[in-house]
């Protein structure tokens, strides 16, 4: 996209990502590299002819977005070493923008090719299961941790359109708490099926009980009233993109009391259709003035060929963001991520030395 070209980075300090989707953050390379190693074909053998293929270039819709997914996870999915790679090579990728607290998400399902109903990605059935493919994950993570000095935590999403996973994620969210995982998301196409399923309320409710962290992708395309049911139905801590929140003043009223956070990802905003593509009218402007809990995040750099800093040029660029608001934003995205208060607390003191700033007489 054009304003990759003049992309700069216009906050080069400590940073915390919340919504970013491990399988929508893949290496072109690597996808290359795996495809050749198991000997798949490829409509494409360059990296640039791949990216081609994978990144949405003009403003699409949601579900012609996630349609991208389809080029290429046939050639990571059931691969244990290319899982656990692409997990490693992520944290090196955030480490390089300056990322040190991340939260990565993914469908253990999506990548796995056993103990899932339908197979996905017309995969043949094999040996990876979903709960092989969270060790794979948690291993590349930690691996990277080690390497690169930042901390990665991860979170389970359940898919829209397939509630029937639901339950075996929050099992596995439970089961990998104490290794890395720290929530359960809703993600997928929230134009066709925006309300909850039984499948999904049910999941959410086991993880309220277990004290599982929990997160909703809501009024991202879809209306208000699914914000409205993922916080008081499924009882969601923050809210995945939520800019349609805004459609409902009552309930955008009662969610700023609340501090509700927003995971908002103005680059994938404009691309899924879900915003104006002029980034001068973008809901986080109205959160910004509102001194809103956010934070600024990429969702899937692969498929919008950006990077963090895109979404921060962006934000400073055409919505009048300046450094004391990314400050705020990031001391607001740490103290609303899903890490342990202790830990939390640590990386919070983290950002206030980083930013030169004493705790409490911030903003
Ligand atoms: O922006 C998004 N909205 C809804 N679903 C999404 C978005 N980005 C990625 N996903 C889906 C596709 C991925 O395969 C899945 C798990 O990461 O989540």
């Amino acid at each position: 996209m054009a304003e990759h070209l003049t992309e700069h980075i216009v906050f080069n300090k400590p940073k915390i990502e919340l919504h970013v989707h491990l399988d929508g953050a893949i290496r072109v390379e690597t996808i290359l590299d795996v495809a050749e190693r198991r000997g798949i074909t490829l409509p494409a053998c360059t990296v640039k002819e791949m990216t081609h293929i994978c990144v949405v270039h003009q403003p699409a819709t949601l579900t012609e977005f996630l349609g991208k997914f389809t080029e290429y996870m046939h050639i990571i999915a059931g691969d244990r070493e290319a899982i656990k790679r692409i997990a490693y090579e992520f944290v090196e990728d955030k480490a390089k923008e300056g990322v040190i607290y991340v939260e990565v998400r993914y469908s253990p399902h999506f990548l796995a090719n056993t103990d899932v109903e339908p197979i996905p990605w017309n995969q043949k059935e094999g040996d990876l299961s979903p709960d092989e493919v969270v060790r794979l994950v948690n291993q590349g993570l930690a691996d990277g941790e080690k390497a690169f000095n930042i901390i990665a935590r991860s979170i389970l999403c359940c898919m829209r359109h397939m509630p029937s996973w639901s339950m075996g994620v929050v099992e596995l969210c439970k089961k990998y708490k104490k290794d890395g995982v720290v929530a359960i998301d809703l993600a997928g196409d929230e134009s066709l099926n925006c309300e909850a399923y039984p499948g999904h309320r049910m999941a959410y409710e086991e993880a309220e009980r277990c004290g599982v962290h929990r997160t909703v992708h809501a009024g991202e395309v879809g209306p208000a009233s699914v914000v409205k049911e993922a916080v008081e139905v499924l009882k969601a801590e923050r809210i995945g993109h939520g800019y349609n929140t805004l459609e409902d003043q009552v309930l955008y009223k009662q969610l700023l009391e609340q501090n509700m956070h927003f995971e908002v990802c103005p680059i994938s905003s404009k691309l899924t259709g879900a915003c104006d593509p002029d980034f001068t009218k973008h809901p986080v402007i109205t959160f910004r003035k509102d001194k809103a809990n956010y934070s600024l995040n990429t969702d899937d750099p692969l498929i919008f060929n950006s990077t963090l800093h895109l979404d921060y040029s962006t934000a400073q660029k055409y919505m009048g963001f300046t450094e004391e608001e990314f400050k705020r934003l990031n001391i607001n995205s740490a103290n609303s991520s899903f890490l342990p208060e202790k830990e939390k607390k640590d990386l919070v003191n983290k950002l206030y030395e980083a930013y030169g700033m004493v705790e409490n007489t911030g903003f």
